[in-house]
C-alpha cells in the first residue's frame, strides 16, 4: 500500500473542544480532558486539570503511522482568539458531548458546528468527529439523536460513543480521527445524493481504463489480479476471485460480463466501500494511481524530479517504448497499425485534455487516410520527449506508465544522453534522436522538405490546411543498419532574430529554391553569420529541382560557395513527383549528425560536377581491378618467397553443416606462416589460406585408438583448435618439433618429446589419451602433459587429424553443441563424425576463409572427456556444479526454504485490500459489517 508521500508526512492536529459558558455547565463537564489523559495513561484520572498539555503521539505508535498532535481547549485558560487559532490549524476536530447530557448534544448544532464552519473555508471543511463520552453512565445509546445531525452535516465524518472512565473506545476515537484526515469522505462521496462524486467517478474510471490492459471494457482475472497486486501488494486466490464476482453478480445485473468485472461493477464496489465506511480502500487505490486529497494527480506523480545537464538530450528508453507499444496495441482495435480518430480519442480518455492537435498529423507518418501510424505514434512520443521532457513525463503519468511497468516514477522511462561535447571528443554517440534545423528564405521549400520526409509529395502537401501546419517532422532513418530518429525543424526565416534554439542542432540544412535567383543569398548569409565557425555540419539543398535552374544573384554560385567553405555540393531535391520523395537525403543528414567528423562521400548525383566525375572514377572498374592487383601483390609478396616445392603434407577440411565432407590440402610451413594449398606443390593461385604462427598458442599430440591417425593439435590464441595428422609417427614428430620451434617453445630445443605410444595405452574407457610422442628423439615415457598447453575455451573447436594417406593430414572444423570445451578423444566417441571421413576423398573446393567453415553436426556426448582428470584442472577450468548446469533456475532458488517461507508457499495469500473489503462489505448484513470493521459503536453517513 503506498500513500502519497505528502500525505504520510502530514502532521495530524486534533483539537478536542468542549466549552461551558456558565457555572451550571462547569459542574457538568463532558470529560474531554479526561479522554486525553485516559489515552495517555491508560487509566481514568481522578483529578483532572483544566486543560491537558499538548500531546504529540509519534508516528510509529499510531495505527495509520502519522504523527498526531492532540490539542485540548479550555475556556478557563484560553481566549476565543486562541480557540479560533487552534481551529484554523486543526486537521480534524472532535466535538465532545456527554451522552447523559442533552444540552451538550444540542450545543453541537446550535453552537459548535456553526462556529467551526464560520472559521473554515466552505470548500475545505475540516472533518468533524462527534464523541459521546460517559457511555458507562447510561444504558441507552445517543445514536438516535446523533444520526439526524450526521445526515444534516456532511463534514461530520463519524461519531463514536466512549467512556474515559472504563477506557471504552478511547483508542478507537483517535483512530477515527486519523482516518477522517487520511481517508476523508468529502472528496469521494455525496451523502445527500448517496452516490460517489463526479470527480471520484472520473478518477476511478481512469484507473479502470488503465487496469483494463486489453481494453475490452472488462477486468478479467489476470487484470483483476494485477490491479490487486498493484494496489495492495497481494494477489487474489482463484476461489476468492470467484467469490468476489459472485457477490457483484448478486448485487447488480451488469456488474459482471464474460466472467469479468465491468466498469459499472467496479464503481459499484467502490460506492459500497465508501458507504460502509471503508474509504481507505478507495483512497489506497486512488493514491496508488497518483491522486491527492482533491482527486487531482499530484505533482510528484506527474512531474518527478529529472535533472538534465547542459548539452544532454532526453530520449525514451526501451522499456518506455515497450509500454507505449502496448498502449498502441490496446487501442488499435482494427489492427490496421494506425489510430483512427475514434481510437485516438479512446487512447487519450485517460488524459484530462486532448494532448495532440491536428498539427501532429503533419509532424509524423500517417496512412492514406491521414491517421497516425504506429511508426508515427512512436515518433511523436520521441519528439515530445526530446523537445519537452516534462510534458512527456506528464503524459506517461496519465497513461499510468510507472504503475503498469512497476517503476518508481515516470522518470524511469527517460534516458538522459551523454554530454554532446564528450560525444564529439570520442567521435561516437549513443544517441537515437538527431535534430536537424532547416533554414532558408521564405518560399524556398522548407515545409516541402519536411513533409517529403513523411513521404508526402507536393500534391499531397497542398491538401494541408495552413492552421494544421507543423514546424517539425520526425521519422526514422537507418544509418549503417541502426535505426535512428531524425527530427527536422523548420526555422522561421527571420535572419536577424535567430534564437539559440533555432541554431542548436546536430546538423543544419540550408535550403534554397534553384528556380528563384534570390533564394541562395539567404543561405549564404545565414551560413556565414551563424555556422561558418561552428562545428555543426551543414548541408546545402537546392529544392524544386524539377523546375528550371536559374543563376543565383549572389557573388558566388552555390557550388563554388560550397567548395570554398568545404561543404558538400548542393543536393538537388524535389518533392514534386508522383511517388513519395526519396529518403536518401535524410539518411545522409542523419549520418552527418551522427558523425560530424566524418567526411561523406560525394552525395551529388548530377554526373556533371567535379565531385561526381571523381566519384565515378573512384568507382570505376579499372580502378577496382588496379586496386585488387595491388592488393594481391602485397599480400602474396611473402608467399612468392616461399619454396613451394617443399610441400610435404596434404590435408583435408570439413565442409557442410549437416554432413561432413572432406577437402584435402597441402600444408607448408614457411617462416612464420603455415600455408595450405589446393594442390601438392601448388602455386600462388592454389593457395587456400594460412595460419600465422604468432596466432598459435600451443601444439600437442593427440591420438585415438580406432583409427591410426598420427595426430597433433594446434591451439590458436583465439581458442580454436586444429588437429593435423601425419601419415607416420615420425612425420608427426617432425611437424610438431618444427611448429614448436617456430613458436619458440623450449621443449623443441631438447629431446623431451616422449615416445609414449598412446595406441598401447588407451584409458579404461577405450578412449585414447593425449600424449606427446616421439620415439625417435627420446624414448622416455611419462610426462604426458608436458607438451599440453591447452586452455579451455567456449568458442567453436576445430579438429584436424591424419588420414592414412601418405604425407597427409585431415582438418575437421566442428562446433561443440553447448560451447563446452571438447577434446579430440571426444570426437572419437562420436562415430557419426569419424565414420563420415572419406579417407580417399578428392579435393573439394572450400570456402576461402578457412576459419569460418560452416558448422558441422552438433556433437552429442554423454560425458565430456578430458586429458586430465577434472580434479587436476584449475578451478576456473572446471565444469560448474551439475546442479547449477542442469537447471535454468539459479541455485539459490533451490535453497532450503526457511520455515516462514515454507509456510508462505503453502498458505493461500492473505485476504486483504480489495477482496478483504468486498468480503467485509458484501459478506453479511450491514450491522455485522459495522461490528466487524469498527469495534465499538460507530455510525457512518
Ligand atoms: N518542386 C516544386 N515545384 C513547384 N512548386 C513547388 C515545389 N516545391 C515546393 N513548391 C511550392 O513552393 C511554395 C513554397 O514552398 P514551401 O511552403 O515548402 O516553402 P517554405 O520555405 O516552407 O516557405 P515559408 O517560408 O513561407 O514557410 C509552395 O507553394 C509549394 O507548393
Amino acid at each position: 500500500m503506498s500513500y502519497c508521500c505528502s500525505e504520510v508526512q502530514k502532521k495530524l492536529m486534533l483539537v478536542l473542544i468542549e466549552r461551558c459558558q456558565n457555572t451550571q455547565c462547569m459542574t457538568a463537564k463532558v470529560g474531554k480532558t479526561s479522554l486525553i489523559m485516559s489515552l495517555v495513561s491508560e487509566e481514568f484520572p481522578d483529578e483532572v486539570p483544566l486543560r491537558a498539555e499538548e500531546i504529540t503521539i509519534p508516528a510509529d505508535v499510531t495505527p495509520e503511522r502519522v504523527p498526531t498532535h492532540i490539542v485540548d481547549y479550555s475556556e478557563a485558560e484560553q481566549s476565543d482568539e486562541q480557540l479560533y487559532q487552534e481551529i484554523s490549524k486543526a486537521n480534524v476536530i472532535c466535538i465532545v458531548y456527554s451522552v447523559n447530557n442533552k444540552k451538550s448534544i444540542e450545543k453541537v448544532t446550535s453552537h459548535w458546528i456553526p462556529l467551526i464552519n464560520d472559521r473554515t473555508d466552505k470548500d475545505s471543511r475540516v472533518p468533524l468527529i462527534l464523541v459521546g463520552n460517559k457511555s458507562d453512565l447510561v444504558d441507552h445509546s445517543s445514536m438516535e439523536t446523533i444520526l439526524p445531525i450526521m445526515n444534516q452535516y456532511s463534514e461530520i465524518e463519524t461519531c463514536v460513543e466512549c467512556s474515559a472512565k472504563n477506557l471504552k473506545n478511547i483508542s478507537e476515537l483517535f483512530y477515527y480521527a486519523q482516518k477522517a484526515v487520511l481517508h476523508p469522505t468529502g472528496p469521494l462521496y455525496c451523502p445527500e445524493e448517496k452516490e460517489m462524486k463526479p470527480s471520484c467517478i472520473k478518477a476511478l474510471t481512469r484507473i479502470f481504463k488503465i487496469s483494463d490492459l486489453d481494453n475490452d471494457g472488462i477486468l478479467n482475472d489476470h487484470e483483476l489480479n494485477f490491479f490487486q497486486r498493484t494496489c495492495f501488494n497481494m494477489p487474489l486466490a482463484p476461489q476468492a476471485l470467484e467469490d468476489v464476482k459472485n457477490v457483484v453478480r448478486r448485487n447488480m445485473t451488469d456488474g459482471i460480463r464474460d466472467n469479468g468485472l465491468t466498469l459499472k461493477g467496479f464503481l459499484f464496489l467502490h460506492t459500497l466501500f465508501i458507504q460502509r465506511g471503508r474509504h481507505e480502500t478507495t483512497w489506497t487505490v486512488l493514491r496508488r494511481f497518483g491522486y491527492d486529497d482533491d482527486l487531482e494527480l499530484t505533482q510528484e506523480y506527474l512531474f518527478p524530479l529529472l535533472k538534465i545537464p547542459p548539452n544532454c538530450t532526453t530520449e525514451l528508453n526501451h522499456n518506455a517504448y515497450l509500454f507505449l507499444q502496448s498502449v498502441f496495441d490496446k487501442h488499435d482495435k482494427d489492427r490496421d497499425c494506425a489510430l483512427s480518430p475514434d481510437e485516438l480519442k479512446d487512447l487519450f480518455k485517460v488524459f484530462p485534455y486532448m494532448p495532440w492537435g491536428p498539427d501532429v498529423n503533419n509532424t509524423v507518418y500517417t496512412n492514406d487516410e491521414g491517421w497516425i501510424t504506429y511508426q508515427g505514434y512512436l515518433s511523436q512520443w520521441t519528439l515530445t520527449t526530446y523537445l519537452d521532457v516534462q510534458r512527456c513525463l506528464e503524459y506517461l503519468g496519465y497513461l499510468g506508465y510507472s504503475i503498469i511497468h512497476e517503476q518508481e516514477s515516470q522518470a524511469a522511462a527517460i534516458t538522459i544522453t551523454r554530454n554532446k561535447q564528450i560525444d564529439l571528443q570520442k567521435k561516437q554517440t549513443q544517441r537515437s534522436v538527431f535534430r536537424c534545423n532547416v533554414l532558408g528564405a521564405r518560399g524556398s521549400g522548407k515545409s516541402g522538405f519536411l513533409q517529403a520526409f513523411l513521404g508526402r509529395n507536393l500534391a499531397r502537401q497542398k491538401r494541408i490546411r495552413e492552421d494544421h501546419k507543423s514546424y517539425y517532422a520526425i521519422s526514422t532513418t537507418y544509418v549503417y543498419g541502426q535505426e535512428k530518429y531524425l527530427l527536422l525543424h523548420e526555422v522561421l526565416p527571420d535572419f536577424e532574430f535567430l534564437s539559440e534554439a533555432d541554431l542548436a542542432c546536430d546538423v543544419v540544412c540550408l535550403v534554397y529554391d534553384l528556380s528563384n535567383p534570390r533564394s541562395f543569398e539567404y543561405c549564404a548569409k545565414v551560413y556565414k553569420k551563424y555556422f561558418m565557425d561552428s562545428k555543426t555540419p551543414c548541408m546545402v539543398i537546392a529544392t524544386k529541382s524539377d523546375l528550371h535552374e536559374v543563376r543565383q544573384h549572389y557573388s558566388t554560385s552555390p557550388l563554388d560557395f560550397c567548395r570554398r567553405h568545404k561543404l558538400h555540393p548542393p543536393q538537388q531535391f524535389t518533392c514534386n513527383a508522383a511517388e513519395a520523395p526519396s529518403r536518401d537525403i535524410y539518411t545522409k543528414l542523419t549520418t552527418m549528425a551522427m558523425y560530424p567528423h566524418g567526411k561523406l562521400r560525394c552525395m551529388c548525383a548530377c554526373n556533371r560536377c567535379t565531385f561526381c566525375i571523381s566519384q565515378n572514377l573512384l568507382n570505376s572498374e579499372l580502378l577496382h581491378s588496379v586496386r585488387a592487383k595491388l592488393y594481391s601483390v602485397i599480400v602474396n609478396r611473402h608467399m612468392t618467397q616461399a619454396d613451394l616445392k617443399n610441400s610435404t603434407f596434404w590435408l583435408r577440411a570439413s565442409v557442410g553443416a549437416t554432413r561432413l565432407r572432406w577437402v584435402t590440402y597441402w600444408f607448408k610451413l614457411h617462416n612464420a606462416t603455415l600455408f595450405f594449398y589446393n594442390k601438392e606443390h601448388g602455386s600462388n593461385s592454389d593457395l587456400r589460406g594460412q595460419y600465422y604462427l604468432i596466432e598459435i598458442e600451443s601444439v600437442r599430440e593427440v591420438m585415438w585408438t580406432k583409427k591410426k591417425h598420427y595426430s597433433f593439435e594446434i591451439v590458436l590464441k583465439n581458442g580454436k583448435r586444429k588437429v593435423l595428422a601425419a601419415e607416420s609417427a615420425d612425420l608427426r614428430h617432425q611437424w610438431m618439433c618444427q611448429l614448436l620451434q617456430a613458436i619458440n617453445h623450449p621443449v623443441c630445443n631438447t629431446t623431451e618429446l616422449n615416445s609414449y605410444n598412446s595406441e598401447t595405452a588407451p584409458d579404461n574407457k577405450g578412449r585414447t589419451k593425449s600424449s606427446p610422442c616421439n620415439r625417435f628423439v627420446n624414448n622416455q615415457s611419462g610426462a604426458s602433459d608436458r607438451l599440453v598447453m591447452r586452455r579451455h575455451s567456449t568458442e567453436p573447436v576445430s579438429y584436424l587429424w591424419s588420414s592414412s594417406h601418405h604425407s597427409a593430414a585431415v582438418i575437421l572444423t566442428a562446433t561443440s553443441p553447448n560451447n563446452t570445451d571438447v577434446d579430440l578423444p571426444h570426437a572419437q566417441s562420436t562415430p557419426c563424425i569419424l565414420d563420415e571421413i572419406d579417407q580417399n576423398a578428392e579435393v573439394i573446393e572450400l570456402e576461402h576463409d578457412y576459419d569460418v567453415l560452416p558448422h558441422c553436426k552438433p556433437l552429442h556426448t554423454e560425458e565430456p572427456i578430458y586429458d586430465t582428470p577434472p580434479s587436476n584442472r584449475r578451478l576456473s577450468e572446471r565444469e560448474p556444479e551439475t546442479t547449477e548446469n542442469i537447471y535454468d533456475v539459479p541455485k539459490y532458488a533451490f535453497r532450503k526454504k526457511s520455515v516462514k517461507e515454507a509456510s508462505c508457499a503453502t498458505e493461500l495469500p492473505e485476504i486483504t485490500g480489495l477482496l478483504h473489503d468486498m468480503v467485509l462489505c458484501l459478506g453479511g448484513n450491514s450491522a455485522d459489517w459495522v461490528r466487524a470493521t469498527a469495534p465499538g459503536t460507530t455510525c457512518q453517513p
